[in-house]
């Protein structure tokens, strides 16, 4: 065996299902190995930040490894966005990037593709990774590979991988299993009877779910939780479309200001809030009508447990749920399973302009009748739009929040899981990395894609109305789909969008792109709420 075969083997063991890439000279002996193997399949895109996405959505998808095979570089570091995205949001990709062989700079000549210096991409990507190797000894990297590997799954975190180009077919010994983290078993037990003790305490306890309950794969067993503790459930905004499926008194998604009155009554009056794997960020918590004391929750996170001004540290999420289900007995709780929550609806197919309300209502009368699609958004106000589709799987960047993210996300998405995904776009973002569409005709794959096309960076505007740079003009995104292998429609009434939503649902086998013209200022609902609930609290700052 050599060391690309064993470190696809170890990736396979690991959890990854394929790899995205796009190869180049450093990485081209390394690429030839993965196609010609056959253990992963690989998917090739078009431009790097696109097949970082790709990798980054369908680990959060199968709560496996993602993985982004790119060369040294241009092809790297053209991918340091995806890559500093997955590290915030807690996503397991890995990064393999191809390299110069060892003797290469001996030449004396500086290398093309080189920054600084050779090690230059390599100090980068340990800024945004949890781990990171160079495998330039055979011996040591089967043991290498497993560490940044276990590390990778561990802390749900990117790791580095570079492969030099005179390594990939050296003769290696397969990669070994690494054993499992020790939890010392006394702490999780004091740690779990204070978590008891705090919301048996409480008169108004619940539970926000978070990121890593997906990332660790944990929702069933959550939803068993909420259940047996009798808790009302709630998710961050990052958190959306956690537990959609699951049997559980599912209120909605926390947003201050933004969100439902509920909701963010509930969170914000909690005297026993639990956050489980939420992270902690403005998105989340940024917008809070009154500042939660964060002191006053159990917060879990990152292998470790906050309670008031103590923290219990090594205790991963996985151990600490499964400690919590032991010490609760059956399922006890009276609360009605779903949300109570009215979502828009019986969108009338009339010639009225559309707004961002009436799509949401669109997708889910679609929903209704065709069964629920898992839906992979970009940022902007469509996904602000998606808080108003119903619950169902979401892939998003609700917390880094970068553009560019939804339609190679929804390209991974359909790649791993096999399932036809719903992709939400705005116009900008469409134009950094729409274009990916253009490599469903090679794999088969059909995402109906609703691009929210405001001709304008609408977010920017709302906050910098005065700014003229926020006009983007009307992009013909249309008709651009016949020459990328897809369909393609506008639609600028509820009617031609009802029409346009039972052609694409019908059509398989091709992507299915209808462009939504929205007057210029028509928001969500959300978003309207987010932006005068931003502004209210900055003018009481
Ligand atoms: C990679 C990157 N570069 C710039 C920015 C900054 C930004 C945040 S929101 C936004 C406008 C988005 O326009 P779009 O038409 O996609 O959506 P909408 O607002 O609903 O009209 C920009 C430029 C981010 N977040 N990421
Ligand atoms: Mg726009």
């Amino acid at each position: 065996m050599n060391l690309t075969e064993s470190l696809l083997l170890a990736l396979k063991a690991n959890g990854a299902h394929q790899i995205f890439g796009i190869p180049g000279d450093f990485a081209l002996p390394f690429f030839k190995i993965i196609e010609e193997s056959q253990i992963l399949p690989l998917y090739t895109l078009s431009h790097e930040p696109g097949v970082g996405f790709a990798a980054d959505a369908a680990a959060r998808m199968i709560g496996g490894l993602g993985v982004a095979a790119v060369t040294y570089g241009a092809g790297a570091l053209n991918m340091v966005n995806p890559v500093a995205a997955a590290y915030a949001e807690k996503s397991p990709l890995v990064v393999l990037s191809g390299g110069p062989g060892k003797n290469e700079s001996k030449a004396g000549l500086l290398l093309h593709h080189q920054a600084k210096t050779l090690d230059s991409q390599f100090q980068i990507f340990r800024e945004i990774t949890c781990d990171q190797v160079r495998l330039d000894d055979a011996g040591r990297a089967p043991s290498d590979i497993a560490r940044v590997l276990a590390n990778c799954r561990r802390y749900s975190r990117p790791v580095y991988i570079e492969l030099p180009r005179d390594m990939v077919a050296e003769p290696c010994q397969p990669v070994p299993a690494m054993p499992a983290a020790v939890v010392d078993p006394d702490a999780l037990a004091a740690c779990v009877d204070e978590i008891r003790a705090r919301l048996q305490r409480a008169s108004r306890p619940a539970l926000m779910v978070g990121v890593e309950v997906r990332r660790f794969g944990l929702e069933a067993r959550v939803a068993e939780l909420a259940r047996r503790l009798d808790l009302p459930v709630v998710t961050s905004f990052m958190g959306r479309g956690l537990l959609a499926d699951a049997d559980v008194p599912l209120l909605g998604t926390y947003m201050g200001v933004a969100g439902l009155p509920e909701v963010t009554e509930l969170v914000e009056t909690s005297d026993g809030l639990f956050l489980l794997g939420v992270i902690v960020c403005d998105t989340n918590f940024g917008v809070s009508a009154s500042k939660i004391d964060l002191r006053k929750t159990i917060q879990a996170l990152d292998e470790q447990v906050t309670i008031g001004y103590h923290i219990y540290p090594q205790i991963p999420l996985t151990a600490l749920v499964d400690c919590l289900l032991e010490s609760v007995p059956g399922a006890n709780s009276s609360r009605s399973a779903m949300s109570s929550r009215n979502f828009p609806r019986h969108m009338p197919a009339d010639q009225a302009s559309l707004t961002p309300t009436d799509i949401a209502a669109a997708v889910n009368d679609l929903m209704a009748v065709h069964g629920k699609l898992p839906i992979a958004s970009g940022i902007g106000d469509c996904l602000f739009t998606a808080m108003d589709i119903e619950h169902t799987a979401l892939v998003a960047p609700g917390y880094y929040a970068t553009m560019g993210f939804g339609v190679p996300a929804g390209l991974g998405l359909q790649a791993a899981t096999g399932q036809r995904p719903l992709i939400l776009v705005g116009d900008g973002a469409f134009q950094m990395t729409g274009w990916e569409l253009g490599n469903c005709q090679r794999y088969g794959w059909d995402p109906i894609v609703l691009l929210f096309n405001n001709a304008s960076w609408e977010m920017l505007r709302t906050f910098q109305p005065e700014s003229r740079f926020n006009d983007l003009g009307h992009w013909g995104f249309a008709e651009m789909a016949a020459g990328l292998g897809g369909d393609g429609k506008r639609v600028g009434s509820r009617g031609e969008l009802k029409a346009a939503l039972d052609k694409a649902v019908a059509t398989r086998g091709r992507f299915q792109l209808i462009e939504l013209t929205i007057p210029r200022g028509v928001l969500s609902a959300t978003l309207e709420r987010f932006v005068a609930g931003v502004k209210k609290l900055n003018a009481a700052r």
